[in-house]
């Protein structure tokens, strides 16, 4: 079942390796088919290299496995509190980039210091909390997924399309797995920049937020005129 999108969440999980974004088994990434309310997801502890479309595994969204004769990622049922409560998410990715775990383990959020980060993340990628200790002995990956959900109880999660879990490491999602990777790719990057320049200047100020509104909104939304826009050949 789910082969087209087995291809495609196998093939997100081989970019996460091709970008240097995960090392040995670290990371995963997931895809879900929302009509069936199934996701696929990378097997637990398997090496990138032993990967293949038919190892991916299929869970429905009680985290049930359905299809597959490994065991899911043990961030599965972070994953799925994300996909239920983060409606038009169709991947998610995780991985222990190390500039984002720096951030992570620092518990400070990225703040939003120029236009690479405004066009991609737009305001400042949020740092969970630390999860209390009944939370890390029981459930521990759902309450992370439910300390994602909370940090962004005031925050747009689609046009911020990532997180940093205290102590741990990144979460990014996007439209489709695809869009998860890239935006882990950009996460990294941003997470570097944000570093080097406070390196630089430890009290830098952030982007002014008509600069970073500006930045954002040229890429995203309806008023988008960034890249090749099907509109442009509508005159
Ligand atoms: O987050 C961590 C390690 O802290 C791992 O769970 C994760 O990177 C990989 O785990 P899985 O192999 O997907 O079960």
């Amino acid at each position: 079942m789910l082969e087209a999108l087995k291809e495609k969440v196998f093939r997100a999980n081989i970019r996460l390796v091709e970008a240097g974004l995960v090392i040995l088994t670290w990371g995963n990434a997931s895809g879900i088919d929302r009509s069936k309310g199934l996701v696929v997801i990378k097997p637990s502890g398997v090496g990138y290299g032993e990967l293949s479309p038919e190892k991916m595994v299929v869970v429905d969204l009680n985290g049930n496995v359905l299809e597959g004769k490994l065991r899911p990622s043990s961030d599965t049922p972070t994953h799925i509190v994300l996909y239920r409560n983060f409606e038009g998410v169709n991947g998610i990715v995780h991985t222990h980039s190390t500039w984002a775990t720096a951030w992570a383990q620092s518990k400070l959020p990225i703040p939003s210091l120029g236009t690479t980060h405004a066009d991609h993340f737009h305001n400042e990628i949020p740092c969970t909390r630390f999860l209390s200790e009944e939370e890390t002995e029981e459930n521990y990956e759902m309450n992370t997924g439910r300390a994602i959900v909370e940090t962004f109880a005031r925050r747009d999660y689609l046009s911020t399309p990532g997180v940093l879990v205290a102590g741990h490491a990144p979460f990014t999602w996007g439209k489709s797995v695809d869009d998860a990777v890239n935006n882990s790719i950009v996460l990294e990057e941003v997470a570097k920049m944000a570093f080097l320049t406070k390196m630089l200047k430890s009290d830098v100020e952030t982007l002014p937020v008509y600069i970073i509104d500006k930045h954002y909104s040229r890429k995203h939304g309806k008023n988008a005129y960034y890249g090749q826009k099907e509109t442009l050949g509508n005159d």
